[in-house]
């Protein structure tokens, strides 16, 4: 019987490389749901490609054009965040994978977990967030989180055959992104462009903005703390610009492994998906002739402000990283639109930090109203 995907989020970097994953192995897998935000016709035409039961596009103005689309064929059509919900909570699948960006990703993956569906989580903000409740959700059901986060895919996968108390570091490769080298002044005028262009990795503009500002690598700090049980203490951000070694762990022997290879999704994708099982797929192998040179060094946290915010957010917990989250997002946008500068970012993360008060144990409706009430403080902020 092949597995059944459910891939929320189709239509970005992580959703069209899983259907190009999809299509390496016929019989293996069957997608069962595809969902967009407003890009209609491509998930049109993933629809008419991949023949999913579900299909769900969340501008409900887009409704009527992709039913018709998908009429003759028998797909279902779903509508907004009720359709996206309806999705998550059917039994038409057996794994999700989460690659809606950002808290809007939260909900459906859930509902999954609380379903016992398990879960290929590219949607690290759902862990940022609201890593307590995701994790009891998932182990009072038995789900597996499986990362497709490409750090986290190495720390799972050099975890294999050990006992994770057995872990003294993880030790979180980051790139550096475009400005990596740079100092404040130099950063003042940059634009959105130049922070887009990721040196090593094609992505989402969310993603490559945080790559590039260090939040990314603060939001995962934050991500392998849930999925790896580990303390603050325990985590540690080593820059290497090359993207060969994807993260690595240290045990208590002094033992250190890494996970290496070329920098490409789909490996962690088809990992995710495969699990426990590795597959052959079309990915191309790292020659370690031609990559001899691999370079180490500590992140610069006076610059790259916002990885030392996602630090304090990570040793307070509580609602600080759903406060975190919430203001990086409005942040990133306004930020893309060219509404302010790229330092600027940092300075409306901190003050949102500082304004809004600690809570503890919040519920998944408290989660959603930190998140509402952190959004409108940052966009205040603007
Ligand atoms: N790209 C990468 O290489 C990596 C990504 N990740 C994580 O994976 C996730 C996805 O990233 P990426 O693929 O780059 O993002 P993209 O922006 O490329 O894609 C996002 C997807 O989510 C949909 N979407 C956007 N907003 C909403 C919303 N409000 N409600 C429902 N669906 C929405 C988009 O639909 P539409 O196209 O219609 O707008 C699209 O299908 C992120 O959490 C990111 O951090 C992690 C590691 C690597
Ligand atoms: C591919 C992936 O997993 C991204 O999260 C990547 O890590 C971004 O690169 P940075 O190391 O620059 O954040
Ligand atoms: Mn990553």
């Amino acid at each position: 019987m092949p597995i059944r995907v459910a891939i929320f989020g189709s239509t970005g970097s992580i959703g069209t490389q899983t259907l190009e994953v999809i299509r390496w192995h016929p019989g293996k897998f069957q997608v069962a749901i595809l969902t967009a935000q407003q890009n209609a016709d491509l998930l049109i035409e993933q629809a008419l490609a991949f023949r999913p039961g579900i299909v769900v596009i969340g501008a409900e103005a887009c409704y009527a054009y992709v039913r018709d689309a998908l009429q003759p064929w028998n797909i279902r059509v779903l509508a907004g965040k009720t359709g996206l919900e309806e999705a998550a909570a059917t039994d038409c699948y057996d794994i999700i994978l989460t690659a809606i960006v950002g808290f809007a990703g939260l909900t459906s993956t859930l509902i999954a977990a609380g379903l016992k569906k398990n879960i290929a989580l590219a949607n690290k903000e759902s862990l940022v967030v609201a890593g307590d409740l995701l994790t009891k959700t998932a182990s009072e059901n038995k789900v597996n989180i499986l990362p497709v986060d490409s750090e986290h895919s190495a720390i799972y996968q050099c975890l294999q055959g050990e006992n994770w108390k057995d872990i003294s570091r993880v030790i979180v490769t980051a790139s550096g992104g475009p400005f990596r080298g740079k100092k404040v002044p130099e950063l003042i005028g940059v634009t959105s462009r130049d922070a887009l262009r990721h040196p090593n990795w094609r992505m989402g503009a969310k993603i490559s903005i945080d790559s590039a500002s260090l939040m990314n690598k603060g939001l995962e700090l934050i991500e392998a703390r849930w999925l790896f049980d580990l303390s603050p203490s325990q985590l540690e951000v080593v820059v290497h610009h090359q993207s060969i070694v994807h993260s690595m762990v240290e045990f208590v022997d002094g033992s250190i492994k890494a996970q290496l290879g070329i920098p490409d999704m789909k490996l962690p994708i088809q990992y995710a998906l495969a699990y426990p099982q590795r597959t052959a797929g079309k990915i191309a192998k790292l020659d370690i002739m031609q990559s001899f040179r691999w370079d180490f060094s500590p992140p610069d946290l006076d610059t790259f402000r916002n990885l030392a915010l996602a630090k304090q957010a990570l040793h307070t917990g509580g609602n600080v990283p759903c406060v975190l989250n919430a203001a990086n997002e409005v942040a990133v946008e306004n930020f893309l639109q060219g509404r302010i500068g790229f330092l600027e970012m940092s300075d409306i993360v901190e003050k949102t930090m500082i304004k809004i008060p600690f809570k503890d144990s919040l519920s998944l409706e408290e989660y959603i109203a930190c998140d509402e009430e952190a959004r409108r403080v940052a966009g205040s902020l603007i």
